[in-house]
């Protein structure tokens, strides 16, 4: 090896073909080589990873000092400047404490010395590059997720010897003094491609069916571990997911359980119903929960050593988060997750969301390679917080901002935003060119069929008459009679019953017994579709081209949760939105709400059962329900409203003809003024006890209440 002056200009020209500002990379070696006490094999190890990584999270550092600049000169009212001081674990100490750039002082560079100022002279401001900047948008990333990690390791035993960092990990001091490693692959390449990318944490297909993860540090390797890898391998066999050599028999990774050379963790899929013992004194996750209900979610680190306080644990957390995420709301805050975790459990008594595991006995995989239900939602919940600027991600024409004037930090909980209705998993749903007869569309029509000199086909529905008008309303005449339907929704005469043991809501569960309640007939709109010859802009096509109303999710304040307003004024007969969430069978449904009598559905059931009756031997898969619990559009949050609600809803038939599956349309019941809440008629009794009627204790307001044990306090809101 050459001399100190040799290996520290190798490492800062390998810095600059990298694109780092050499300044800042001379500042971040001096302070390595403190740390590493004079040891450059640690730097130079791997491509120089760690001193790159090191300069990355300086580099962070500095920008965000920046920032918070900006935003006290622009007198903003975050204050971004405390948030990172305080979130951030004093990264590598370069700033502080180390003496500034002194180009005038000439020194040799002496590997007794612990001082390094003379590498400044190694700088040349002139050829400075630009700084790198990290890219804010996930890339693809050559290095597989599970390695992306970070993971703070066990604090070393001896705060002298530092020992040196693996090629994957990066050790830095936290505020208080203490060494934390991250374990975290930076593939550095030279010399342009540059992949240094803080990672973002992803949920890892490749774990994806491991009903418990727990993460151990890399020195853990008791039998227990061991153990609980095996069985994940059997249950993963169980599952039916891909597998590979155990990792006690075998150095192959293995995507499910085994300990991977390139990183330090260990990810072990758990037993069924068995909360992981680790026995040797590390650190160690365990995510967990029981088929009785509980959850729990335990770290431990080694006795001998000192734990940070709960609060510094957090904010630890939580700058580890704003730096994989970046785009966190400013009011992120760890212990808030965990409360809506708590509450999470409490109201469905499901997997707290993020928590990506249960280790409840489960409905293994089924024959279609479909994993059970909870699992899924598990697995799919590892989402960020919802963006309080558009809580439907860009996939509506308008943003539509959630609007809290009580509790500022609290977001509605945790839900993925879809368009459109998604199919679970049984729901046989035939979505077909061929099922669409030519008598049933209008292939010959062209522009807009509401211009033409006599109605197309797709009117028929309709009795030969479309149900919207030029401007875009359903007619006053077909929504008044769908007003009219809804609102006598319980005279028996308005319902068709089903035959002794066909109810696919009654009969066929065991949870749900007693007579068919009789299903309501409704009128049903059709539009055009695909196979007509008409445009997009087409009178009769006015669900299919979604939202176009600005909407505005809002906490009421007075005990219902969260709902929806409009910001526009909205004439009667206008669309709102659909009724949009996942498309179970009535089976899947009770499956999924009917397991625990506890965790109460707070959603109510919304069938699509407005053509179950007429036909005979309805089989389990025909029976449509929506649930918007875990995937749903802004129609999950409407607030019910007993009798004068100013939303109906009514089925509209679009792309298939057999009325077993439709889209439930909301349109306004009346003219409805800016700032005015959308409400709907669940269509609930509040005299059931079945358990598909168990519902909230009504605080609509209405003076047509039907909660008559409630309503009475509300009756003065009217
Ligand atoms: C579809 S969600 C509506 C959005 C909900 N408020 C939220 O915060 O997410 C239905 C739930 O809202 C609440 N809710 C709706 N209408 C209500 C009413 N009239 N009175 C009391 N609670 C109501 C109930 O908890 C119900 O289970």
């Amino acid at each position: 090896m050459g001399s100190n002056t040799d290996r520290a200009k190798a490492a800062l020209y390998a810095m600059k073909e990298l694109g780092f500002n050499r300044k800042l990379a001379t500042q971040v070696l001096k302070d390595l080589l403190k740390l590493y006490q004079n040891n450059w094999e640690h730097i130079e190890d791997s491509n120089y990873s760690a001193f790159a990584e090191a300069i990355l999270i300086a580099q962070e550092e500095e920008e965000s000092k920046k920032k918070a600049v900006q935003n006290d000169e622009m007198g903003d009212t975050v204050n971004w400047s405390t948030q990172e001081e305080i979130t951030t674990p004093s990264i590598i100490n370069h700033g502080s404490g180390a003496p500034g750039p002194s180009s005038s002082r000439r020194r040799k560079l002496d590997h007794n010395s612990n001082t390094y100022d003379d590498m400044d002279d190694l700088v040349d401001a002139e050829t400075d590059s630009p700084l790198l900047k990290r890219s804010r948008r996930k890339q693809p990333e050559p290095v597989p997720t599970q390695d992306q990690a970070i993971v703070p390791m066990p604090q070393e035993p001896s705060s002298s010897s530092v020992p040196p960092p693996t090629s994957e990990g990066t050790r830095v001091i936290t505020e208080s003094g203490q060494v934390i490693m991250y374990k975290k692959v930076v593939n550095v390449r030279r010399p342009n491609a540059v992949p240094l990318k803080e990672p973002k944490a992803e949920p890892d297909s490749a774990f994806g069916d491991a009903p418990l993860a727990v993460i151990f540090p890399p020195d853990s390797d008791s039998a227990g571990n061991r153990e609980c890898a095996n069985q994940g391998n059997q249950e993963g066999l169980e599952r039916g997911i891909p597998q590979t050599p155990s990792a006690s028999t075998s150095k192959a990774p293995n995507p499910m359980s085994t300990r991977n050379n390139r990183k330090n963790v260990t990810i072990v899929p758990c037993t069924k119903n068995s909360v992981v013992s680790e026995e040797s004194p590390s650190t160690k996750l365990e995510i967990a929960s029981s088929s009785k209900g509980e959850f729990k979610l335990a770290m431990y680190s080694p006795v001998n050593l000192p734990t940070p306080s709960l609060s510094d644990f957090f904010k630890l957390v939580e700058d580890k988060c704003l730096r994989s995420y970046k785009l966190l709301p400013p009011d992120f805050s760890l212990s808030k997750i965990m409360n809506e975790m708590c509450e999470a459990l409490v109201e469905h008594n499901l997997p707290a969301p993020g928590m990506s595991s249960n280790c409840a006995p489960m409905e293994s995989t089924d024959a279609n390679g479909c994993t059970d239900h909870n699992m899924q939602l598990a697995l799919g919940v590892v989402r960020p917080a919802h963006d309080s600027s558009d809580i439907a991600r860009g996939e509506e024409k308008f943003l539509i901002p959630v609007f809290n004037d009580y509790t500022s930090d609290v977001t509605p909980p945790s839900f993925a935003y879809i368009p459109q209705n998604l199919v679970r998993d049984n729901a046989y749903l035939n979505i077909c060119l061929a099922r669409i007869g030519d008598e049933n569309c209008c292939a010959d029509c062209y522009g807009d069929c509401l211009e033409g000199p006599v109605p197309c086909a797709c009117a028929r529905e309709t009795g030969g008459e479309f149900a919207y008008t030029n401007e875009g309303l359903v007619r006053r005449e077909f929504l008044d009679e769908c007003l009219e339907i809804v609102q006598n929704r319980w005279d028996p005469q308005r319902r068709v019953y089903c035959k002794e043991g066909e109810c696919p809501i009654i009969d066929r569960s065991k949870e749900f017994v007693g007579k068919c309640k009789g299903h309501l007939v409704r009128k049903f709109i059709k539009e055009c579709w695909s196979k007509c010859g008409c445009k997009k802009i087409c009178g009769n096509r006015v669900v299919q081209r979604g939202i176009t109303c600005q909407v505005q999710v809002f906490m009421t304040g007075d005990g219902r949760g969260w709902g929806l307003r409009t910001l526009d004024e909205i004439p009667k007969g206008t669309f709102i939105c659909e009724f949009v969430g996942e498309i179970l069978t009535a089976k899947e449904y009770q499956e999924r709400y009917g397991r625990s009598k506890q965790s109460l559905i707070k959603s109510q059931p919304v069938f699509l059962d407005a053509d179950w009756v007429p036909r005979s031997g309805l089989k389990d898969e025909e029976a449509f329900c929506l649930d918007t619990a875990f995937y749903g559009n802004i129609a999950r949050f409407i607030n019910h409203r007993c009798y004068d609600a100013n939303l109906v809803e009514v089925p509209v038939e679009i792309e298939t003809p057999d009325h077993l599956y439709y889209h439930l349309a909301l349109f306004s019941s009346r003219k409805i003024e800016p700032l005015e809440e959308l409400t709907w008629d669940y269509g609930i009794d509040f005299k059931e006890t079945e358990i598909l009627n168990r519902s909230f204790k009504c605080m609509c307001g209405s003076k047509y209440c039907r909660d008559t044990n409630h309503s009475r306090k509300n009756k003065g809101k009217q």
